[in-house]
């Protein structure tokens, strides 16, 4: 455990990289499968302990992931890493098992507006439809990890209470999801309202079962990720470079950059495993084939760094 300011923190945080999924679902040029699999096995080899691959969900829905089952197949998997996918019902979970996933994630939210935009039925209806991949999951011997969206805001109804994400996050958690992931999903939050939110969820959920997925539409990423570690949270996801945005909230920008959030813990000296250098490869390669500009403050700081060093190397040679 480490100390900051009169609050506990995890001495190690499990950094769940979500960018070839959450960051890449939503880029309006098609990337292709080559980058998607460079990405992901540069991210193996900076040492990402799990990577979110992709989503088996209908193509109609999400079009740039409608290559999920080629992209697993062609990944380096190392042995000891995990490649959760998206499948959030029974032919994604079909399909996902198919294409040899070993974990998958279901996904709901604490708000029914925006359950209604992005699953087409109520958070009800939605939790009632896991219940057969939970059971398809169970026999299979495979894992599955819950998400909350809009757990403190929603860009249709506005303010979410803690009790409504707490009460969605209890489902999961019942129904036997190993982690329920809270997410910010369009980053209105704070770190006073991403407090009292997992305050609240705490009631429900053991606190080593949830994790923090936290956006940075309004700059609060790493803050509220903060917010989370000193209420006990030791899970946070998080993308490369920043990348991302949901299809279904409008406007709001990607995760919480996993270089800005691997700069902070180094800074606590928090163990991560995550090697910063390769990280830097990976961001710097995603952000040249998509040809957007880095969301990391880190990684661009970093970069320029980098930049720097090998400007002056042969002059020093
Ligand atoms: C769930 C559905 C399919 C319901 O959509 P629906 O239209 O109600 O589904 P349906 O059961 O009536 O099926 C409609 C068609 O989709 C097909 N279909 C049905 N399921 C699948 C599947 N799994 N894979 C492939 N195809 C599928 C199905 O076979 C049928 O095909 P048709 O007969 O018309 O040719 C749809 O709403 C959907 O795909 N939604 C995906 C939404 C999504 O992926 N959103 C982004 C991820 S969530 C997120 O980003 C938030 C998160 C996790 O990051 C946390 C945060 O930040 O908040």
């Amino acid at each position: 455990m480490h100390e900051f300011l009169g609050r506990s923190l995890p001495s190690s945080v499990t950094i769940v990289e979500v960018g070839p999924r959450d960051g890449l679902q939503n880029e309006p040029e098609k990337v292709s499968t080559d980058v998607k699999v460079q990405l992901i096995d540069q991210l193996t080899a900076a040492g990402l302990p799990v990577i979110e691959s992709t989503s088996f969900v209908s193509p109609k829905w999400v079009p740039q992931l409608a290559d999920a089952a080629d992209v697993l197949a062609r990944i380096a998997q190392r042995p000891g890493v995990r490649y959760p996918v998206l499948a959030p019902n029974m032919k994604g979970f079909e399909n996902a098992l198919k294409a040899g996933a070993r974990e998958v994630a279901i996904f709901t939210a604490a708000s029914e507006a925006f359950n209604r935009k992005n699953l087409n039925c109520s958070v009800d209806e939605s939790l009632r439809k896991f219940d057969d991949v939970m059971a398809a999951a169970k026999r299979e011997g495979v894992a599955v990890r819950g998400y909350v969206s809009c757990v403190v805001g929603c860009p249709y109804q506005g303010e979410v209470l803690p009790e409504d994400a707490a009460r969605v996050a209890g489902a999961l958690h019942e129904m036997g999801c190993y982690e329920v992931s809270m997410g910010d999903t369009i980053g209105t939050g704070t770190p006073a309202s991403v407090a009292a939110m997992f305050e609240a969820c705490k009631q429900r959920v053991p606190v080593e079962r949830l994790a923090a997925h936290m956006h940075d539409t309004y700059g609060q990423g790493v803050a509220n990720t903060l917010a989370a570690l000193q209420m006990g949270v030791a899970v946070v996801d998080s993308s490369v470079a920043g990348l991302g945005g949901c299809p279904y909230a409008k406007g709001a920008t990607g995760n919480v950059s996993t270089e800005d959030v691997v700069y902070m813990l180094d800074g606590f000296g928090i163990r991560h495993g995550v090697d910063m250098e390769r990280l830097l490869d990976a961001s710097e390669f995603i952000c040249r084939a998509l040809g957007r500009r880095n969301n990391s403050r880190a990684a661009e700081a970093l970069l320029k760094k980098r930049q720097a060093r090998r400007e002056a190397a042969p002059a020093a040679a």
